[in-house]
């Protein structure tokens, strides 16, 4: 059966020896759409996506990705089902260049994702050259990734990570750290990215979420969904205001 629904979670708890870190939490996204999710500290944002990813088990509920109950199915083979994930700090090969640093995932997936797990076959990956114009790199293609700034190399991640075909990918702060110029741009790739991917943005910052924001936003509060909406929406809403220090986001 197909569904337009990418991901679906079904009261889903997380409890840390007696600490509900998520509680009962329900959440749904469509097929290529872009979701960026927003909440206090310690909000459950980071556990959200470890539960995703197959990091973490749910205490309670289910996790439906393309309509496939994935509870109990282990962290590498979510992965080759198609979610990727990009963490807060970029996880590159510091001494490859940023050309061979994209040339090994796409010549791992050739090896192993397409021959064991039946992922996109190798013609239908983007190649290296269409990568590195996905992230604008082209330029820097042979300059080793220790020598790109912190928003480059987060370019470079994101991807290596697209060179993998995910049909969720799941970014974690992406803006973390970056001037306002590299936070316009990789603002820009996802924006770009999210015209052939379904994706979850993890974001703090609040002008990076008004950018990328084009659909809905969803705002976790105490391990549950506090309110859902377009931005404007979320930001207007008077829960959301009282949950982020009695001040509205700015
Ligand atoms: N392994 C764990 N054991 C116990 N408590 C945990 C564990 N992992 C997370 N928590 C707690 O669960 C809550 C949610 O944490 P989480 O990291 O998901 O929040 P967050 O919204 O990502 O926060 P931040 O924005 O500060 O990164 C926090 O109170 C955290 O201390």
């Amino acid at each position: 059966m197909t569904t337009s629904k990418i991901l679906e979670i079904e009261n889903l708890t997380i409890n840390f020896d007696g600490f509900k870190a998520l509680n009962n939490l329900n959440f749904s996204m469509d097929t290529g759409e872009l979701r960026v999710i927003i909440g206090p500290n310690g909000a459950g944002k980071t556990t959200f996506l470890d539960v995703i990813t197959g990091k973490v088990q749910p205490t309670e509920g289910r996790v439906l990705f393309k309509g496939k109950n994935i509870k109990k199915t282990p962290e590498y083979q979510i992965a080759c089902l198609g979610i990727g994930r990009k963490f807060q700090t970029p996880r590159v090969y510091l001494n490859l260049t940023v050309r061979e640093n994209l040339d090994l995932v796409c010549n791992r997936n050739k090896s192993v994702f397409s021959t064991l797990f039946n992922r996109p076959a190798a013609t239908e990956m983007r190649t290296v050259a269409e990568l590195l114009e996905t992230i604008g790199l082209e330029a820097k293609a042979d300059l080793a990734a220790t020598l790109l700034s912190h928003g480059e190399k987060q370019r470079l991640e994101i991807g290596m990570l697209v060179a993998q075909s995910p049909d969720l990918l799941l970014v974690d702060e992406p803006a973390a750290g970056l001037t306002d110029e590299e936070t316009e741009n990789v603002g820009a790739l996802l924006l770009s990215l999210a015209e052939s991917h379904s994706i979850i943005a993890i974001e703090h910052d609040m002008e990076f979420v008004r950018q990328i924001a084009n659909n809905k936003v969803t705002v976790l509060h105490q391990g549950s969904v506090l309110c859902e909406g377009t931005m404007d929406q979320v930001q207007n809403d008077p829960r959301v205001i009282e949950v982020y220090l009695g001040q509205p986001i700015t």
